[in-house]
C-alpha cells in the first residue's frame, strides 16, 4: 500500500464513484483511504456506504495522516517546481504614481481562479489589461495572447488600459527605462528599453515562489511591478543550477514593499531567481490619507486596511508575437520556461515550450516538449529596440 502513489489512489476512488454522481471531498476520500487501508475499491464502498451526511467528511486524528500520507500529499501541493544562483536583478523604488491609481484598480473586473493551482498556489483575485491595439500595429493579437494569462484557461477578451492605468503607466515606462540605462551589465539577451502593453492587477493574500512565463516576453524580460496598500514581503530566493549544489546553497532575499512602491525585475531575474509573497499571518494596516471613493462603488472612505493591490507592467516582445507561439497538440499555446537548474553562462541558456493545458485539466495536458531554437524560429535580434521599434511600440489608437 506505502508504494502506491497517493495521487493516483485519489483518482482511482474519485473514479470509482463517478457512477454514484457521488463527489466527496478530497480529505474524505483520503480518510475513507486510511480505513481501508488503502484499497481504493473499499475505500470507495466506505463512501458509497455512507449516505450524503456529514460523517462523510469526519476527520481522522491529524497524527494518521502525518504517518501514512503526509509526505506524498505535502508534495503534491508543493509550489515550485525546481529548487532554490545569484546576481542582484531587481531593484525597488517608491514611485510618483499616486494614491489614485489604487482607485482606478478598484474598478477593475476580476477573475478569481477556481480551486487549487496546481503549480503555485496563490490564493488572490486577479484580472489582466492590455494597451489599446498596441500589439504593434493593425491586429489584435497580443489581445489574444492575453487571453490565455489565468493558468492557460482562454478567457474573454482582456480589458483595455483605463486612462488612470495608462496614466500610471507612462510614469512607470520613462523610470523604468531610466533604471534600465543606469544598468552597467547588459545581457545579450536582453533588450534595452520596456515599454508595458499588459498591465495584471492582484489583489493578493499571497503568492507562491515561481517565476514569471516568459511566452510573449522572450528570455531576460524586465518586469515592474507597483504595489499599492499594505506593505508586504517580497521574496527572492535564487535557483542553484544543479553543478552547484553540492558547493553552495540558495540564497533568500526578502524585500519589504511599502504602499506606492516599484519593484524592477531586472534582466535575468526570471531565469535566476524565484519570486514570492509570502503569507503573512499579521500585516500592518494600510491607512489611505485620503477617501478612496470611486463611482459606482461603496465608499470605503479613508479606514485603515490589509488590502494590497500589485500591478504589474509587462513588454510584449515583437519578435515573441502570438502567431509565433507553437501550440501543443492540446492547441493551446505552450507556454515558454527557462532551464533554471541548467544555465552557467548565457550562451547555454535553453529555454523550453511546454503544454500548459494541464493547468486547467487537473494537470492532464499532452507530452508537448520542445527546446526553442531562437535562430530557427526567427526571433531576435537583440541586444536593444531599435528606434523604430520604440516608437512601433508606442503607438497608440
Ligand atoms: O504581488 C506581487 O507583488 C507579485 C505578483 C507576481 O509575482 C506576478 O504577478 O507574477
Ligand atoms: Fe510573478
Amino acid at each position: 500500500m506505502e508504494s502506491e502513489d497517493t495521487e493516483t489512489l485519489i483518482a482511482l476512488v474519485a473514479s470509482l464513484l463517478l457512477q454514484s454522481q457521488q463527489t466527496p471531498s478530497q480529505d474524505a476520500i483520503i480518510d475513507a483511504l486510511i480505513q481501508a487501508n488503502g484499497d481504493a475499491t473499499i475505500a470507495a464502498n466506505i463512501l458509497l456506504s455512507l449516505a450524503p451526511a456529514p460523517q462523510q467528511t469526519k476527520k481522522r486524528k491529524s497524527t494518521d495522516l502525518e504517518s501514512w500520507l503526509k509526505p506524498k500529499y505535502k508534495a503534491r501541493r508543493k509550489t515550485v517546481q525546481d529548487e532554490p544562483v545569484a546576481s542582484t536583478s531587481a531593484t525597488t523604488s517608491k514611485t510618483t504614481a499616486s494614491d489614485s491609481k489604487a482607485n482606478a484598480s478598484r474598478s477593475c473586473p476580476f477573475y478569481r481562479p477556481n480551486g487549487r493551482p496546481p503549480v503555485v498556489e496563490s490564493p488572490h483575485l486577479t484580472s489582466f489589461f492590455a494597451r489599446s491595439t498596441d500589439g504593434f500595429g493593425d491586429d489584435e493579437a497580443w489581445q489574444e495572447a492575453a487571453q490565455y494569462w489565468y493558468n492557460g484557461r482562454m478567457t474573454d477578451p482582456p480589458a483595455k488600459f483605463p486612462p488612470e492605468m495608462e496614466e500610471a503607466c507612462k510614469i512607470v515606462e520613462i523610470f523604468v527605462n531610466e533604471e534600465i540605462a543606469k544598468r552597467e551589465k547588459l545581457f545579450k539577451l536582453e533588450w534595452t528599453g520596456s515599454k508595458s502593453d499588459s498591465l495584471s492587477w492582484r489583489a493578493n493574500e499571497s503568492v507562491g515562489f515561481h517565476s514569471d512565463q516568459l511566452t510573449y516576453l522572450g528570455p531576460y524580460p524586465t518586469i515592474a511591478s507597483l504595489s499599492l496598500g499594505t506593505r508586504r514581503t517580497f521574496s527572492l530566493r535564487e535557483v542553484v543550477p544543479t553543478d552547484q549544489a553540492g558547493v553552495r546553497s540558495a540564497q533568500t532575499f526578502n524585500i519589504p514593499l511599502p504602499h506606492n512602491s516599484l519593484i524592477i525585475m531586472h534582466a535575468s531575474c526570471q531565469e535566476r531567481f524565484k519570486h514570492s509573497i509570502p503569507p503573512q499571518s499579521a500585516v500592518d494596516l494600510f491607512r489611505p490619507t485620503h477617501s478612496r471613493l470611486h463611482q459606482g462603488h461603496h465608499d470605503t472612505g479613508a479606514e485603515p486596511s490589509s488590502y494590497r493591490v500589485n500591478i504589474t507592467f509587462r513588454f510584449y516582445r515583437p519578435d515573441f508575437r502570438p502567431a509565433s507561439i507553437p501550440r501543443c497538440q492540446c492547441g493551446v499555446p505552450a507556454i515558454l520556461r527557462p532551464d533554471m537548474k541548467n544555465r552557467n553562462d548565457e550562451e547555454t541558456d535553453r529555454y523550453w515550450w511546454t503544454c500548459y493545458a494541464g493547468a486547467q485539466n487537473e494537470g492532464k495536458g499532452c507530452n508537448f516538449w520542445k527546446v526553442m531554437d531562437m535562430k530557427e524560429e526567427g526571433r531576435g535580434p537583440y541586444g536593444g529596440i531599435t528606434e523604430s521599434t520604440v516608437s512601433q511600440a508606442g503607438t497608440e489608437n
